[in-house]
């Protein structure tokens, strides 16, 4: 079973889907920022702070190689800027999970502990500067993915499921 590697930006859903497809599927499932944060015992929103975003990133390219060589039969779900590693789609088959900024901000504003999931995120600190950074990765992510789930007013559990169904057409 090839790998599946689910891209997006933060808070689209990436940790719930992924919970879901384990639910409906043989796959094994993982996610490179709780990976990153158990390999430096530390919170990424303290690696950022401490060591800076380029670290970070050298730790996100570490994993990337990690996951190339050792890594089968299983969902990946990786943090918003993993996209961008060299060797990404040599992982598995890349599936972007899509939807408008303001539809992801909203669903983060309406969780119970909304105002930790923010802080939790360095880079959803400025909203403004977020919305930027959404409308230079979308394209990105587009070009990179082999597989697009619209993951607008849909539950994590009907999005699983139609990610398992394109993937499978592959
Ligand atoms: N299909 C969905 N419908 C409604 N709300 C959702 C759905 N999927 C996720 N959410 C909510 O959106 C928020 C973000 O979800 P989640 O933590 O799974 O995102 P994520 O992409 O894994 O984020 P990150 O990678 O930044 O940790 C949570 O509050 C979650 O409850
Ligand atoms: O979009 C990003 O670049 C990031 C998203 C988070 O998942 C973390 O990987 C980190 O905060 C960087």
């Amino acid at each position: 079973m090839k790998n599946i590697v689910l891209i997006g930006f933060m808070g689209v859903g990436k940790g719930s889907v992924a919970r879901e497809v384990i639910k409906h599927s043989d796959y094994i499932a993982m996610d490179t920022d709780d990976l990153i944060e158990s390999m430096e015992n530390r919170k990424i929103k303290t690696i950022f702070e401490i060591e800076g975003e380029e670290y970070f990133r050298k730790i996100e390219k570490k994993v990337a190689k990690w996951l190339e060589e050792s890594v089968k039969n299983t969902l990946i779900s990786t943090g918003g800027g993993f996209y961008k590693q060299k060797n990404i789609k040599k992982i598995g088959t890349i599936v972007l999970l899509d939807s408008p900024f303001d539809e992801i901000i909203k669903r983060i504003k309406e969780h119970p502990k909304a105002e930790k999931k923010f802080k939790k995120r360095p880079l959803l600190q400025d909203l403004e500067k977020a919305k930027e950074l959404y409308d230079l990765r979308r394209p990105e992510y587009l070009k990179v993915a082999d597989v697009v789930v619209d993951v607008t007013n849909k539950s994590a559990h009907d999005c699983a499921k139609e990610l398992l169904k394109k993937v499978k057409k592959l």
